[in-house]
């Protein structure tokens, strides 16, 4: 039976008949006033009513376009969809991955070090264990200067070599966690590459130094044409610079990571410099594993625990903490209140906070590669929408992009608007601090105009239209109190546990990504035309048009040489 048909789908479907013509501005006037006399009950205002905290986050709702109806009703349909044994199946390490048959266990990776989590009557928690005293180990000798490049000088440069979740969780935390810098003397210069065309890598080498640069090369699979020929190219640099030997210069100058030591091996990489981790780790859930290396040497490796400290406490909250206080079940919930009834088909995610500019990027891949399906884990098409598209920018900047469109444009768009609370210690009273007041003013505003609307503002009810604001625009504010290791390993999970909630009430796998995978091979066989080999005589007409073009473009550049 399809979700759909679920008793609880339809008396949504009923609310939502009501709730599509209330305006946010309706509902917050049925708020009690904040200046009511003392003895009246302040404590049914919206924000209190729909806002939950945890932790280092508090999460408010109360510019969504709910009611305690709503919320009532979303519980019933996460009861239908049996969301509780869908946790306990994920956190126990059920196969639940089902067309690759495994478990999904990225949760494990942040487990407390004593922990037992059993897998083919294995305790998978001492491999963890293991694999991050080995990195630990890397960390302290980079740190310490003794990793040395082949002219014997020490490493004081990292370039990251990988791409989608080999890239974006390392390099969105690095620079969200920038300020947790390791002491000094420890501090590397750090640069991530991930651009099949080399125009990163290209550039970036110019500036490099090859004694003393050392490469992680980042890649589940370790079969991805776009970080392999990146991988190539920066050993082809540090040959042709150095003019030694391959061997010398894959033991100082490479680390692998990877689920595929044997690939590792056959690429060059040797064992002791190799770190691996575990099918069932996702590569966009795979940042709390070795993957998250760069993190490790950009923060220190207590950094690092503290992330997956703050991620464990934000699993322990998803498994044990009721729907009404549960962040991520809240969080997923209202998403599919958004997308299945009220019809938002768009969300963009606007953190307020110039260390976060990298989040959107995260969360596209994170959410549009797990939840950006259309069949069933049975094995049928589906007849709802899932995931929405997702996108977005720091903040402030989109103000002067896209914002027009958010306040006066046709579509209905659902925004996520992310910033810590505390920024600045030690910098009281300075321009800086000011500029932390002026960013929290500016996200308390367009939240404010977004849900409200011409009546947030007296009088602009009468302005000529192409100065009025509909507002009814539905967000979500995360409040971090202040942006650590921590809070932002509590920040990430929230986002995991959310997609994991939708994917269940969607029936959808989150786990695997088959969607990317044909276009891979296609471009095998396009390739062959392009390096002048054999290929299949026919394309569609503008496959065949564009080749053609490119190749007489190429040939005349040549002719001209
Ligand atoms: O880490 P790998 O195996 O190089 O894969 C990189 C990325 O490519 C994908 O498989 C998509 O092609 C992502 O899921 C993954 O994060």
């Amino acid at each position: 039976m399809s979700v759909k048909e679920s008793p609880a789908w339809k008396a949504l479907e009923q609310h939502a008949d009501t709730m599509q013509s209330t305006h946010l501005r309706d509902l917050f006037l049925q708020d009690t006033p904040v200046d009511a006399p003392a003895n009246i009950d302040k404590t049914n205002s919206r924000f209190d009513t729909f806002s939950v905290s945890n932790g280092s986050l508090l999460l408010d709702f109360s510019k969504q376009r709910i009611t305690q109806t709503t919320l009532s009703l979303l519980k019933n349909l996460s009861r239908d969809c049996q969301l509780e044994r869908w946790k306990e199946r994920l956190f126990s390490g059920d196969t639940i991955n089902t067309s690759e048959n495994r478990p999904a266990l990225h949760t494990a990776l942040r487990l407390p070090y004593n922990s037992q989590l059993s897998l083919d009557n294995h305790n998978i928690v001492t491999d963890i264990q293991a694999n991050l005293a080995h990195m630990s180990s890397m960390v302290a000798r980079i740190h310490a200067g003794q990793w040395r490049g082949y002219s014997g000088l020490p490493i004081d440069t990292i370039v990251n070599i990988g791409v989608g979740g080999s890239d974006l969780g390392p390099l969105m935390a690095c620079k969200a966690l920038s300020d947790s810098q390791p002491p000094a003397g420890q501090q590397l210069k750090m640069h991530f590459v991930s651009s099949m065309d080399g125009s990163q890598i290209a550039n970036l080498l110019d500036q490099l130094s090859p004694t003393t640069t050392l490469f992680i090369i980042s890649s589940k699979s370790f079969t991805t044409i776009d970080t392999l020929s990146n991988a190539n190219t920066a050993r082809q640099w540090l040959k042709s610079a150095s003019g030694v030997k391959d061997e010398l210069l894959n033991r100082r100058h490479f680390i692998g990571v990877s689920a595929s030591p044997d690939k590792m091996s056959q690429w060059g990489i040797p064992e002791k410099s190799q770190l691996n981790f575990w099918d069932w780790t996702g590569g966009r859930y795979s940042l709390w594993s070795a993957i998250g290396l760069p993190i490790a040497l950009r923060i220190g490796m207590s950094g690092f625990k503290e992330m997956l400290s703050g991620a464990h406490a934000m699993d322990e909250h998803f498994k044990n903490a009721p729907f009404e206080e549960n962040l991520p079940v809240q969080l997923g919930m209202i998403g599919i209140w958004n997308i299945n009834f009220l019809n938002i088909h768009a969300h963009a995610i606007l953190p307020y906070d110039g260390r976060l500019s990298h989040l959107p990027a995260y969360l596209e891949q994170l959410e549009m590669e797990s939840n950006g399906k259309s069949a069933n884990r049975q094995g049928n098409s589906i007849d709802y929408h899932t995931c929405p598209i997702l996108w977005g920018e720091i903040g402030p900047n989109a103000q002067h992009a896209f914002y027009q469109l958010l306040h006066q444009g046709t579509e209905s768009v659902m925004c996520d608007f992310i910033t810590p609370a505390r920024r600045y210690d030690g910098f009281e009273n300075t321009e800086l601090q000011q500029q932390h007041q002026l960013s929290l003013a500016n996200c308390l505003a367009q939240s404010r105009l977004l849900a409200l609307g011409d009546s947030a503002i007296e009088g602009n009810d009468k302005a000529p239209i192409h100065k009025r604001y509909r507002g009814n625009q539905p967000s979500t504010t995360v409040l971090i109190d202040e942006l650590t290791p921590y809070s932002f390993g509590q920040l990430i999970a929230l986002y995991e546990h959310k997609v994991f909630v939708q994917s269940v009430i969607w029936e959808v796998n989150p786990f695997d990504q088959w969607g990317v995978e044909l276009g891979k091979k296609m471009a095998t066989e396009l390739l062959k035309p392009l390096l002048n080999e054999d290929a299949p005589a026919t394309f569609d007409s503008s496959t065949t048009g564009l080749l053609n073009s490119i190749l007489s473009l190429q040939t005349l550049d040549k002719e001209l040489k």
